[in-house]
């Protein structure tokens, strides 16, 4: 056994399970940090406003990684202040900008869940970690690749939604696509043989993205500070606001997701910036 399991109840008579997802928010030790122009803190600050105001009764906050741009203590303390004011319990995997040592002490530290594995009735959560050593793309392990066949083996009729912070398809932005999750190939040859709904869930790459290939459904989330712009070959910036994703996932497999944004221009980049 691989799998620490987690119960996941939803607060609804209907069983329909409610989650949010945060992603990338690049937090800096120094609350005035910036990333292109975008204080992080700040436009993080923002959002968890917002989510405050706009969520009711959420079941689960999932954090997708990049949590953290310099990676310091204090990066992921602001992180954990945060998502203390939000009630539902937090669950995080890291990204290719996290020092995972370092996010794992403190997250731990605050009292915020190691689990990976969420079970409920009906559908089942699996938080992958993508990290590869120093590369900004992304691969999933034979370790974390185990984790996912003792989901699908263990319960082969849960609707299933991974989370893991680089794209398993590529997204349109060749500078992006790039930094992908290498061996994507793999997940989706193992999701192939789960017969119930499966859906991947991504952060990463700092736009909305909703398909469906190969019968998977794939998503990705705007970042809480710098927004990405879609179907671009070369690097570049997005007008689009910062925001997060809200998800619900039905009893019978359906789900259905709506991407919230701050106000436009509440946050506005360096638009002349060519990368970081
Ligand atoms: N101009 C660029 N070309 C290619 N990659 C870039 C560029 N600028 C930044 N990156 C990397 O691409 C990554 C995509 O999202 P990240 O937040 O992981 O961090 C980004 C950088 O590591
Ligand atoms: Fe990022």
């Amino acid at each position: 056994m691989t799998l620490s399991t987690l119960p996941l109840g939803s607060h609804a008579a209907s069983g329909v399970i409610e989650l949010s997802q945060i992603t990338d928010t690049h937090l800096f030790a120094s609350i005035d940090g910036d990333l292109l122009g975008v204080p992080t803190w700040h436009s993080c600050r923002a959002v968890v406003n917002a989510m405050k105001e706009e969520m009711t009764g959420c079941d689960g906050i999932l954090a997708t990684g990049d949590l953290s741009q310099d990676q310091s203590a204090l990066s992921y303390r602001h992180f954990v202040a945060m998502m203390a004011e939000l009630a539902p319990p937090v669950f995080w995997l890291p990204g290719n900008h996290d020092e995972a040592p370092v996010m794992q002490a403190e997250l731990d530290a605050a009292g915020i869940s190691q689990a990976k594995h969420l079970l409920g009735e009906h559908w089942q959560v699996l938080l992958l970690d993508s990290q590869a050593q120093g590369e900004t793309c992304g691969r999933l392990s034979d370790g974390q690749l185990a984790m996912l066949d003792e989901a699908i083996d263990t319960y082969p009729h849960h609707h299933l939604l991974v989370a893991v912070h680089h794209q398993a398809v590529p997204v349109g932005c060749a500078w992006l696509d790039q930094h992908n999750l290498r061996n994507a190939d793999v997940l989706q040859s193992r999701l192939e043989r789960h017969c119930a709904s499966k859906v991947v869930l991504c952060g990463h790459v700092h736009q909305g993205f909703d398909e469906v290939r190969q019968g998977v459904r794939y998503l990705a989330s705007p970042s809480t500070c710098i927004q990405f712009k879609p179907l671009s070959d070369e690097f570049a910036l997005d007008h689009t606001a910062p925001g997060w994703r809200q998800l619900s996932l039905y009893p019978d497999g359906r789900l259905s997701t709506r991407v919230w944004r701050l106000p436009p221009d509440a946050f506005v980049p360096d638009f002349s910036a060519r990368g970081y």
